[in-house]
């Protein structure tokens, strides 16, 4: 029996493309197992499925001034000799990396092991992690064609595994879960995995105008519900959710969402109505408005950006967004961006010795 261990976290975009291949992988008889923080997203998702899980410490790279960047250079190195011994023990075929800062250790470890490395990365210019990850791995598989060039010569196009469940979402049963009727359209906000203050809050200062129109599902993100709309008819939050995921994006009639990789790829994949508010460059390395831009460009999203986003700027986007819906929907079955696991999975069996 072949053996992987994957790696990934910190927000759940570094963790759910593991979740899309790992039935794929099932099917084909590996054992898998799972390297990540101790208190980290992935934790969580990862016990979650029942997959043996090894905590590792790991520090946070970042790029602003903080104390924690004088010890977190310990808490790497111990990451790195716990991954080593683990790696050790368990003598994986291959290591299988989704980015995060937890993952830089790990494949660190691997190479020193000689043991086989692939990396993923979903954003159009690679995360930091990623860009450490660059020396130790044997190839980074992409999803933007643009960032074959920034990437060594080690890039790979594959695109972006998709989790197989989100295409069999049930609408009745989200409409079920929410207490919505078939009267108004389903509008769902999205702040990325972790949920978006600025979002949330421009949602609550526009709440009653926008439900004269629309049913609101709104993922807020942890800690973040407002106890003050709780009851409030058409209108459901939720901080994080997992299986309810696919009957929620089904129900969905359009979407508004920051701009993370994997999240815009399943609106693409599911032809979802959305409008894009991605992440500033003030507060990110502005990997997602490259990504809403590139899918602006082929006109799958429209896009708003943050520093414009006000009440008002977001009702008049979603009533273009509403009355240019089918010019999006036409461009989204035009694009030949697919699922992707069936490639990711004939890499693995290729390296995974
Ligand atoms: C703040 C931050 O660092 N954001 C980054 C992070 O975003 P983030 O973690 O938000 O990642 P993505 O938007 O790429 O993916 C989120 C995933 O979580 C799922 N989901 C979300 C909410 C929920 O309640 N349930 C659920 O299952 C979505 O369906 C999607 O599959 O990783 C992305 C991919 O590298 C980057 O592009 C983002 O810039």
């Amino acid at each position: 029996m072949k053996k992987i261990i994957m790696t990934g976290g910190g927000t759940a975009g570094h963790v759910v493309p593991n979740l899309a291949i790992m039935p794929h992988l099932k099917k084909l008889g590996y054992e898998i197992k799972y390297i990540g923080s101790q208190n980290g997203i992935e934790r969580e998702i990862i016990e979650g499925k029942k997959i043996p899980y090894f905590p590792i410490s790991s520090g946070k790279l970042r790029r602003y001034f903080d104390w924690k960047n004088f010890t977190d250079p310990f808490r790497v190195g111990a990451g790195y000799f716990q991954a080593l011994g683990i790696l050790k023990r368990e003598k994986p075929h291959l290591v299988f990396s989704k980015g995060g800062f937890v993952s830089v250790p790990v494949v660190a470890a691997a190479r020193t092991l000689k043991i086989p490395v692939l990396a993923h990365e979903s954003d159009l210019t690679p995360g930091l992690a990623n860009k450490l990850a660059l020396r130790f791995v044997d190839h980074l598989l992409v999803t933007f064609p643009d960032t074959m060039s920034k990437v060594s010569g080690k890039g790979i196009l594959v695109g972006s595994p998709i989790r197989e469940e989100l295409f069999q979402g049930d609408r009745k049963r989200a409409l079920d879960l929410c207490g919505f009727t078939e009267d108004k359209p389903v509008l769902l906000f999205m702040g990325g995995s972790i949920g978006s203050m600025k979002i949330n809050e421009t949602v609550w200062s526009a709440l009653y105008e926008l439900l004269t129109d629309y049913q609101i599902i709104h993922l807020c993100g942890k800690n973040n519900i407002n106890p003050q709309y709780k009851d409030l008819k058409g209108y459901r939050q939720f901080e994080y959710v997992g299986e309810e995921m696919k009957d929620l994006l089904s129900a969905a009639d359009f979407i508004v969402a920051r701009a993370g990789s994997n999240s815009i790829f399943e609106f693409l994949a599911l032809r979802k109505p959305h409008l894009l508010i991605p992440l500033s460059a003030a507060s990110s390395r502005g990997d997602q408005i490259e990504n809403a831009e590139s899918f602006e460009k082929e006109g799958y999203s429209m896009v708003l950006r943050e520093e414009s986003l006000t009440k008002d700027t977001l009702l008049m986007s979603l009533k273009s967004l509403s009355e240019n819906k089918n010019s999006y929907v036409e461009a989204m079955n035009r694009s030949s961006l697919g699922n992707t696991t069936g490639k990711i999975m004939e890499l693995i069996e290729k390296y995974a010795k």
